[in-house]
C-alpha cells in the first residue's frame, strides 16, 4: 500500500490535490457496495446536512445526498477493513509528513440520479478540527456522460474529477472549494475528514 499512499501524497504535495486510483482493492469496494445498497434498501441512508448545528440545516438546493455514518461498532467486517486502511494511511500521513492527525470521521454518500453538491469548503466555520478531506470512489465503469464529477477550480485550473471506483481524492479542508457535479446515474461513494 505504500505505494500507493505515495502516490495520494506526492499528487497532493505538488497540486495540492493529492489522487490515486486502486486505493481501495476491487473486492473491498465491492463490499463496501453491497453495504451501501443495503442501507439504502433498509431505508438507513439520511439526507445529509451543511453546517454543524446540532439542528442540521437540511438545505436541498445545497446538497441532496444521503449519508451513513461508519463506525468500528457496527463490527461490520467490511467498515472495519476500510478503518484498519485509513488507520495504516494516517499513520503513514503522519510519519511521513508530521500532520499531526488524531482521529477522522466517514460516511458513505449516495448521490441519486440528479443529485449534487454545490461549491462548499468542508472545513467548518466554527470548529477547525476537519483537517483534510478524503473521498473514496466506489463506481466501477464509470463514463464521462453520467456527469457526477468532483470539480475543484484552484490557481485558474477547473479540475474536473470522475468519481471512479478506487480512486481516492485528497485535499485541505480549510482551502480548496469544491462541488459535486449533478449526477446522471447514482454515484456512491465513502468521503470522510482527517482531524486533529
Ligand atoms: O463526493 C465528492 O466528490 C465530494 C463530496 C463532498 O464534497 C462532501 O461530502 O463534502
Ligand atoms: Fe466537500
Amino acid at each position: 500500500m505504500q505505494e500507493i499512499f505515495d502516490v495520494l501524497i506526492n499528487s497532493f504535495i505538488e497540486t495540492k490535490i493529492g489522487i490515486t486510483s486502486n486505493f481501495l482493492s476491487k473486492q473491498l469496494s465491492a463490499d463496501l457496495v453491497n453495504n451501501l445498497n443495503t442501507l439504502y434498501d433498509n431505508k438507513h441512508m439520511q439526507a445529509a446536512g451543511t453546517g454543524n448545528d446540532s439542528i442540521a440545516v437540511q438545505n436541498k438546493l445545497v446538497r441532496n445526498d444521503v449519508i451513513y455514518w461508519l463506525d468500528r461498532k457496527h463490527e461490520d467486517q467490511y467498515e472495519n477493513a476500510f478503518f484498519d486502511l485509513m488507520d495504516s494511511f494516517v499513520e503513514y500521513l503522519n510519519s511521513s509528513c508530521y500532520t499531526g492527525i488524531t482521529g477522522y470521521e466517514f460516511h458513505y454518500a449516495l448521490y441519486e440520479t440528479g443529485s449534487f453538491y454545490k461549491k462548499h469548503l468542508d472545513q467548518f466555520r466554527n470548529n477547525e478540527s476537519r483537517q483534510y478531506s478524503m473521498i473514496i470512489y466506489l463506481n466501477e465503469n464509470w463514463i464521462e456522460g453520467d456527469g457526477g464529477q468532483l470539480s475543484i477550480s484552484h490557481d485558474g485550473t477547473d479540475y474536473k474529477i470522475d468519481p471512479t471506483g478506487g480512486k481516492s481524492v485528497f485535499f485541505k479542508s480549510s482551502e480548496l472549494e469544491h462541488e459535486v457535479l449533478v449526477t446522471n446515474k447514482p454515484r456512491m461513494s465513502i468521503t470522510g475528514w482527517l482531524k486533529r
